[in-house]
């Protein structure tokens, strides 16, 4: 069972044309990763902490928090082409030497190409809903997933998730909370951190009433 449904999607000239001149210097293939642990220090050309971000959709907050954090090797995995490409376009505008894209699936990314205790920390920003209750179980933030993610953190390492969808904000915490290798940095939910960007589609769900939860924990 797969979080996500495969959209294609069809690319404009200008995602056509980044793809084109960037891909194969910035973005890999989940599937065509060499057997084994991806060389992040070689990818990037220097040994620095990897965050991992989960799902990056159009990459409105991914190229924002990549450009806030220099010092890190920023990583986003998405399924989605027309997203990563329009992550590219923002790349290049803002000129991040320290973003890279995968295409695929996080969950083979993670059991398969991120070796255990490597990541300094992941994220995952309001990922898909599914909101017919006979879907939940596609919901990528199961007890099974935030195993796997957690046992990739290295110790410190935070895992942070947010969600505008309130049953699907109570299933995070409580799969979050039941993962012996997690501490929750906060009681319950976390503030909204300010450094998170805001997006239009936190905008719409505040402005539709939904309210944004954040979840903060540490790899112990
Ligand atoms: C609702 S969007 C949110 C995008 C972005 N994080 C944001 O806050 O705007 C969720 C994204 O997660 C991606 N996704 C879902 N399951 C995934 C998986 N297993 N691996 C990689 N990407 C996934 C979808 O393609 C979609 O673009």
């Amino acid at each position: 069972m797969v979080s996500f449904v495969n959209r294609g999607g069809r690319l404009t000239v200008g995602q056509e044309r980044v793809w084109a001149r960037r891909w194969a210097e910035l973005g890999r293939e989940v599937a065509d990763l060499p057997e084994g642990p991806l060389d992040a220090t070689a990818w990037f050309g220097r040994e620095a902490p990897v965050l991992l971000e989960i799902g990056s959709g159009m990459g409105e907050t991914t190229a924002q928090l990549a450009a806030a954090a220099p010092e890190l090797n920023y990583l986003a995995v998405e399924v989605y082409q027309p997203g990563l490409a329009q992550l590219m376009l923002r790349a290049e505008a803002m000129e991040l030497a320290n973003l890279r894209l995968l295409r695929g699936d996080a969950v083979v990314l993670l059991r398969e190409h991120i070796a255990p205790g490597s990541l300094h920390g992941a994220r995952v920003y309001f990922p898909d809903p599914w909101p017919k209750k006979k879907h939940h179980k596609r919901r990528l933030i199961q007890p099974a997933f935030v195993a796997l993610v957690a046992s990739r953190l290295a110790p410190g390492g935070v895992l942070h998730c947010a969600t505008d969808i309130e049953d699907y904000a109570e299933q995070m915490l409580a799969a979050l909370s039941g993962e012996p290798l997690l501490r929750n940095l906060h009681d319950g939910w976390a503030p909204r951190p300010p450094w998170r960007p805001r997006t239009k589609f936190e905008a719409r769900a505040d402005a539709e009433g939904r309210i944004s939860r954040d979840l903060l924990f540490e790899r112990v």
